[in-house]
């Protein structure tokens, strides 16, 4: 009985602590929340084929969305020690971003213990890898192609310094 009761408090924190984590998502503009099982879909079950790269946030898988749109799903590795609140305040910053030369961020995921994001998927895989060549691209990029790619770098990288600035602080005059 004890353990009966135990047992349904935790479900009900639980449900209660995604409630408002949801809750919290429905209040970021441009967000779109995706299920668990969408994603799970459009990744043919998160499968080594569609896997596309790992970084430092964890692994990234292509996948198609319902409304037939390509992405790239970025799923938090377990082992990352970010917290729901880091993740919705890196949601919330990201969300806003518009810009040419940065990557759009579609949505997000965030059911049971499942951290999610979902971008907009860029062809050709790595720009770096592609830059420094390496053998994994048949892609070769002329010099003034080399230097508008840096300058479009340079101008998403200022947009975000200079446009962007995080919801906790109190706007520098
Ligand atoms: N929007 C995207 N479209 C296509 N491929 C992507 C996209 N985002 C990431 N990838 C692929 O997944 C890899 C890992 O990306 P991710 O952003 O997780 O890590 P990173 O770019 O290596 O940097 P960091 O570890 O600092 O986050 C990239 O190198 C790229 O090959």
């Amino acid at each position: 009985m004890t353990c009966f009761s135990f047992l349904c408090n935790r479900r009900l924190k639980s449900a209660t602590k995604h409630a408002a984590e949801l809750d919290e998502l429905s209040g970021f503009n441009n967000v779109n929340i995706y299920s668990y099982k969408e994603l799970r879909i459009a990744t043919n079950g998160f499968s080594d084929i569609n896997k596309i790269g790992e970084g430092g946030f964890g692994s990234v898988y292509k996948g198609k969305l319902r409304n037939g749109k390509m992405a790239a799903i970025k799923v938090l590795s377990s082992e990352s020690r970010q917290g729901v609140k880091e993740f919705l305040t890196e949601i919330q910053v990201i969300s806003e971003i518009e810009h040419e030369n940065l990557v759009k961020l579609y949505g997000c995921c965030v059911e049971a213990n499942h951290r999610i994001l979902v971008y907009n998927y860029l062809e050709n895989n790595s720009l770096a890898q592609t830059l420094l060549g390496g053998g994994h691209s048949s892609i070769q990029f002329s010099w003034p192609t080399r230097v508008k790619i840096c300058i479009g770098v340079a101008r998403g990288l200022a947009y975000l310094h200079v446009d962007v600035r995080p919801h906790c602080c109190p706007p520098r005059y």
